[in-house]
């Protein structure tokens, strides 16, 4: 009976609303638990334990990333029901994009990967990817596209704690390598206050919109699934270009860099 009667206690807790500063606390939780400001590679990148390749190899793959954020918000934009929020949205793409006249993020992480002397050509032609960015990234993209849109809002909300893992990352890399500087990191600087802004517009429609328990516990998991897909992509990395320095096939390589092992056997007439 008593065993019965707590069932029932955890069903009607789990369907209470939450008040929507709770959700933000909670929200904010997630970050601190789960943000890729925790990844062993960032450590790595912002501490300058890292070789020029290896930075490189993060700025080609990031580019991914970049490039496909004004995709998924455009997909939005589509869904958007008016004006307001449209208006809201198309500003994120201008931010990416440009406007023609001023360069957008896109165009300014070139000048970061032309800073670290990569090929712009290969890079945009994205064929060094490793394979754990892209599907980490088309997640991202499909997920926007397939799901409500209160949890396609919801999964930018790792925004939240981007200045602080940029603020770090701009620090330390500007302090560790000689071969960054402050007009190469300069993608960075708009982000500083393009963020809490995309961040003030995305926490209100959330803590307005998720009306019920079932979509706050939506608008969690778009964000458990965000940092997930973030720290993926460090995974991918870390397990590529640190240790154990697997990288895969048709993947981007130093100039130099020792062939795969495959690709040495075969030379040499190993079957
Ligand atoms: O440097 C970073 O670690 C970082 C993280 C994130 C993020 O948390 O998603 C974004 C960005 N940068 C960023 O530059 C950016 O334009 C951006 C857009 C979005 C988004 O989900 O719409 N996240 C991020």
């Amino acid at each position: 009976m008593s065993e019965e009667m707590s069932a029932d206690a955890v069903q009607a807790s789990a369907s209470d609303l939450l008040p929507p500063e709770e959700l933000e606390r909670r929200l904010r939780a997630i970050g601190e638990e789960r943000y890729h400001i925790h990844h062993p590679f960032h450590h790595l990148l912002h501490g300058g334990k890292l070789t020029k390749p290896q930075v490189q190899a993060w700025a080609l793959n990031r580019y991914y990333y970049q490039a496909s954020i004004p995709a998924k918000d455009a997909s939005l934009l589509a869904r958007l029901p008016t004006p307001e929020l449209r208006r809201e949205w198309r500003r994120r793409i201008v931010d990416h994009d440009g406007d023609g006249v001023h360069p957008g993020g896109v165009e300014r992480w070139l000048k970061l990967t032309d800073g670290l002397g990569l090929d712009r050509d290969y890079v945009t032609s994205l064929r060094g990817l490793l394979p754990g960015t892209r599907y980490a990234v088309d997640a991202y993209v499909n997920f926007v596209r397939y799901r409500s849109v209160l949890e396609a809002v919801a999964s930018s909300l790792t925004e939240m704690f981007s200045p602080n893992i940029i603020s770090q990352r701009v620090a330390g890399m500007l302090r560790n390598y000689d071969f960054v500087s402050e007009e190469t990191l300069a993608y960075f600087t708009p982000r500083l206050t393009q963020a809490p802004q995309d961040v003030r517009f995305a926490l209100a429609y959330v803590k307005e919109h998720a009306r019920t328990r079932e979509q706050q516990e939506q608008v969690m998991d778009a964000l458990r699934f965000k940092c997930d897909l973030l720290w993926a992509q460090l995974d991918a990395l870390h397990h590529a270009y640190v240790a154990p320095g697997h990288v895969p096939p048709g993947a981007w390589r130093a100039a130099g860099a020792a062939p795969p092992a495959a690709a040495t056997a075969s030379a040499v007439g190993v079957p």
